[in-house]
């Protein structure tokens, strides 16, 4: 990995429209084609380089958001709100530029714990020092959660709205009025409506973003996707898979620490992994749930993380899962930092 620190941004490109956002949609829709050039020239090496932070509530889809623009599964996805807990860094270079991406968990504002209080701080870390904001929320829709969200923002980092999931918008005329009222409540750069399960709308969001991005040379190869190592990947698979089977029965208080992580020789495979990790809940009912009927749910988290494990590290791997019972950890501010969350 070349150095992931943010040097000096020099002077960031200001597009045309920075100041006056159209919220004609259909204009809006039409406008920004795929590619779109960026307004001002680039420098001699022809290369743009650039940190978004990709800010938003739960739920409002920014994991899909992230994973469709940076072209793979870097950060898990679920119905469940709140399984976003760490600052995840995607990457994609595409036509002279590169995107360095920041996932962010949905903001917390409903419960007040050591864990949300730590949720909370990550987020703020990740918009304090970025390029350009995406500030992700469902389009037509504008809560308290929202302009909690909004509320941090500081002035001078470019904020585009991303009014997402507007497939599930039926009367597009709603969407003109609202967006105008959005206009009203933040000097937002551009509006993007679009939904991040169009692959049209990220290619357009592609083209609106270059924009923003100052001309400097990239920090990263061309073709790494993402700075977080496989020992993250691991815990953040079993995490995925133990959402997905135990549904929405499971708080997601409940966590994934990797006990070990070790690579051993093997003449038979080109690699071979061995991992433990430890599936924290705070109590023996929720420890019950995620063992399931005789050990069946337990034992499909973990043959799932394992195959898709296998396939992502291009290895054969070895996992061991366990479950523990740790009650009110979310609460105690220690035990938060103990498992990785600072
Ligand atoms: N219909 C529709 N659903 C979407 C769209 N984008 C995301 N979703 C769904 O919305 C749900 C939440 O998406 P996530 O990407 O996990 O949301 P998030 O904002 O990262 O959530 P947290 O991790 O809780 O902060 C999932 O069920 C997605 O499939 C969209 O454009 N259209």
């Amino acid at each position: 990995m070349t150095n992931a620190s943010k040097p000096p941004a020099p002077d960031t490109a200001e597009p045309s429209d920075h100041q006056n956002p159209n919220v004609d949609l259909d204009a809006m829709l039409a406008a920004a084609k795929p590619g779109a050039s960026a307004s001002t020239p680039v420098d001699a090496t022809g290369q743009r380089c650039g940190l978004i932070a990709i800010v938003g509530k739960p739920n409002v889809g920014k994991s899909t958001l992230m994973n469709a623009l940076v072209g793979q599964k870097v950060s898990i996805t679920s119905r469940k709100a709140q399984t976003t807990r760490h600052r995840i860094t995607g990457i994609r270079t595409k036509d002279g530029t590169q995107f360095v991406f920041v996932d962010t968990p949905g903001f917390q504002t409903r419960h007040s714990t050591a864990l949300n209080k730590s949720l909370n701080k990550t987020v703020m870390g990740a918009i304090g020092d970025v390029d350009l904001i995406l500030f992700v929320v469902e389009a037509g829709s504008f809560t308290l959660a929202d302009a909690k969200v909004l509320s941090l923002f500081k002035p001078g980092i470019p904020t585009l709205l991303v009014a997402n999931k507007l497939d599930t918008v039926h009367r597009r005329a709603e969407i003109a009025p609202w967006l105008r009222d959005m206009q009203e409540r933040h000097p937002f750069a551009e509006f993007v409506p679009m939904s991040a399960k169009n692959k049209g709308d990220i290619e357009r969001l592609f083209g609106i973003v270059g924009k923003y991005l100052p001309e400097q040379p990239w920090w990263y190869a061309e073709d790494e996707l993402t700075d977080r190592s496989e020992k993250f990947l691991a815990s953040e698979t079993v995490r995925e898979k133990l959402f997905r089977f135990t549904g929405d029965e499971l708080p997601y208080t409940s966590t994934v620490v990797v006990d070990k992580f070790e690579e051993e020789k093997s003449k038979q495979h080109k690699r071979f992994i061995k991992i433990a990790v430890t599936i924290v809940v705070e109590r023996d009912g929720h420890k019950a749930m995620v063992i399931g009927d005789k050990g069946e749910r337990l034992k499909r988290i973990s043959t799932e993380a394992r195959q898709e494990l296998e396939k992502l590290m291009d290895a054969k791997v070895f996992l061991e899962v366990w479950v523990k019972v740790r009650s009110g950890w979310a609460d105690d501010e220690a035990r938060v930092r103990s498992f990785g969350y600072e």
